[in-house]
């Protein structure tokens, strides 16, 4: 069979059509939204990612300026130089915002190109563009993650000190003062290492909260970590200001918290420094406030100071101590003194309580006042409490040893040994060791200790009173104690605190707490011990009152070991 025919050559046309195919199915498929509009800007056609990002068919798209997608916060200056590049470069690239069809508004990342026709006249206009709100919102988070403390939301330093540079370069210009309070919260370690990291951190964020509340919205409230707190104060007329600020910051952070459960409280130290008479940089005023917030603790806590140029000098100093502090205990260098408790009804010394002395290489003995509050602060007075605790032990085995024997001896237990679990095994370990009667040991906590967390406190004093060991509560009538708790600690011994003693015969009603402090011990069942007794008068007053036991610079001082073994033994016969 024969077939006759043409034949054409289709190549160019078949390559032609899947072209378009392909190019089809990439408009159709592209997961990035694509417009075309012609030379008058009138949309020709969307394809199916443009309707599933802006929520437009195309129907309602298509012959329309793409100017209805405009969220209207893209200035007109914006859009008029992206049409100066199209039209002078045939391409532009940039962020606009837009408007879905549903309301809501995205920043959105456009290409557009421009396609012309064999005269070079703009046949269309191509835009592509995606979503970018996740993109913008990851950055924005960034940027508040540099800016701001993650745990209260609060500035941090990084913030702190660029509001600190415009505040200062503001009140250099218009002559005005910045004030600078810096605030540590007093104790807070206690509770954090008691209560658990969570407890403490809540408890940040409370405080944080108080500290916002408590000021203006245009002054900064930074964290700079730990329980360290700033407030900066600008526009202020005089520096009375920043003290009525402190005053309020002070009441308010003081209020009592309910954290899990848990009544907790905390006070705040606060430093001020203020621009331009405490330094004339940020750098400067930074430094002289904490110096001044050092000195609110050494004061007493619970205060404000204004800065002084010679509390730099004290800052100092205490940054030497806390650093040799660091090297005494492994260089031998504390040591124990032991003041003599005295039996008022009989005369005969009942006891004595240890005290601890640091025999610094250079600046001789340092009181424990100048130390134990940063021993608390720093951790140290765990390894050092536990160093107390087992010479303390051993100096009575001595006693015993040189005919002393039933002399009690009296240990301050620091809040951080109490609530470390540990103390009931170290005592344990000590009273084998040594062969000590427990009922001989008696541990003094502080009431402002044993009131903070008093559950707590009964727990551990209820493991320690089964062992047989005597428990006290030391400078009682400083804290804020509950009588339902007193009545649940099993203690032997209150404590009076020496200031109460001191005021004896002061006033008309400088016996009052006295009186009655001897009135509850005796009415709980409990010794009174009264501190600090100076004088014949302040001693035969308490006598009268059937005080049982007294310890003070009257009767002695407290002396060394071999001293105070002399005393008793001249006292006791
Ligand atoms: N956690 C620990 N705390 C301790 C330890 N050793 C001491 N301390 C505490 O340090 C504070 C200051 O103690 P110190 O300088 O030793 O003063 C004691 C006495 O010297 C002083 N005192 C005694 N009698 C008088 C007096 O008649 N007048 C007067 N002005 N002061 C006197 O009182 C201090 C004893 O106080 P207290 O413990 O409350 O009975 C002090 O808080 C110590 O507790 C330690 O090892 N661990």
């Amino acid at each position: 069979m024969t077939v006759f025919g043409t034949s054409q050559d289709v190549t160019g046309q078949y390559q032609m059509e899947s072209q378009m195919q392909l190019l089809a199915s990439a408009f159709q498929y592209s997961g990035e939204a694509i417009l075309i509009t012609d030379h008058e800007n009138r949309i020709v056609t969307v394809n199916p990612a443009f309707s599933r990002l802006t929520g437009y068919l195309p129907a309602e798209a298509i012959g329309r300026n793409p100017r209805f997608l405009s969220a209207g916060r893209t200035t007109r200056e914006e859009y008029q130089e992206m049409w100066q590049t199209i039209q002078a470069r045939g391409f532009w690239q940039g962020e606009i915002w837009d408007r879905r069809k549903d309301g809501g508004i995205y920043p959105k990342w456009m290409s557009v190109s421009v396609i012309r026709d064999d005269d070079d006249g703009i046949r269309y206009y191509v835009a592509h563009f995606t979503d970018v709100s996740a993109e913008r919102e990851a950055e924005a988070q960034l940027q508040h993650i540099a800016h701001h403390d993650m745990l209260t939301g609060l500035l941090n330093r990084l913030s702190l000190a660029g509001r600190l540079e415009q505040a200062l370069a503001a009140a250099r210009r218009e002559g005005g003062r910045v004030a600078l309070l810096f605030i540590d919260l007093d104790r807070f370690k206690v509770i954090n290492d008691t209560l658990g990291h969570h407890v403490g951190d809540e408890l940040l964020i409370a405080v944080a909260g108080r500290l916002r509340e408590a000021v203006r919205d245009s002054d900064v409230v930074a964290r700079l970590g730990g329980d360290e707190f700033v407030v900066m104060l600008t526009g202020m007329e005089h520096s009375g200001s920043a003290a009525m600020i402190a005053e309020k910051l002070i009441l308010s952070v003081g209020d009592p918290y309910v954290i899990e459960g848990h009544d907790l409280y905390t006070t705040p130290s606060i430093g001020i420094a203020i621009f331009p008479i405490d330094g004339d940089d940020g750098q400067t005023l930074m430094k002289n406030a904490d110096a001044a917030m050092y000195h609110a603790k050494a004061a007493g806590r619970n205060n404000f100071q204004f800065f002084d140029s010679r509390m730099n000098d004290a800052a100092l100093e205490r940054l030497k101590i806390e650093h040799s502090l660091r090297h005494a205990l492994s260089r031998n260098e504390f040591l124990l003194h032991f003041q003599p408790v005295i039996d008022v009804a009989s005369g005969r010394v009942d006891g004595v309580e240890a005290l601890i002395r640091w025999l610094h290489p250079e600046q001789g003995i340092i009181p424990p006042g100048r130390f134990i509050g940063i021993a608390e602060e720093t951790g140290l007075i765990q390894p050092l409490g536990d160093w107390v605790f087992w010479t303390a032990c051993r100096q009575l085995a001595e006693f015993k040893a040189v005919g002393l024997s039933g002399l009690k001896m009296s240990i301050n237990i620091s809040a951080m040994q109490l609530r470390n679990g540990n103390l009931p095994v170290l005592a344990k370990g000590a009273i084998e060791a040594f062969g000590l009667d427990p009922a001989t040991l008696i541990f003094e906590v502080t009431e402002s200790v044993a009131m903070h967390q008093p559950e707590e406190t009964v727990r551990i004093l209820d493991q320690l009173h089964a062992m047989g060991i005597g428990l006290a509560i030391d400078d009682f009538g400083t804290g804020y104690s509950s009588l339902s708790y007193l009545r649940m600690f099993p203690i032997h011994h209150l404590k009076l605190d020496r200031s109460f003693v001191q005021e004896i015969g002061q006033g008309p009603d400088s016996w009052v707490i006295c009186d009655a402090t001897i009135g509850l011990a005796h009415n709980l069942g409990l010794k009174l011990v009264a501190e600090g007794v100076e004088t014949q008068e302040q001693f035969d007053y308490l006598r009268l009152q059937g005080c049982d036991l007294v310890q003070g610079f009257l009767h002695s001082r407290p002396l060394p070991a071999d001293e105070v073994i002399a005393f008793i033994r001249q006292r006791n016969g």
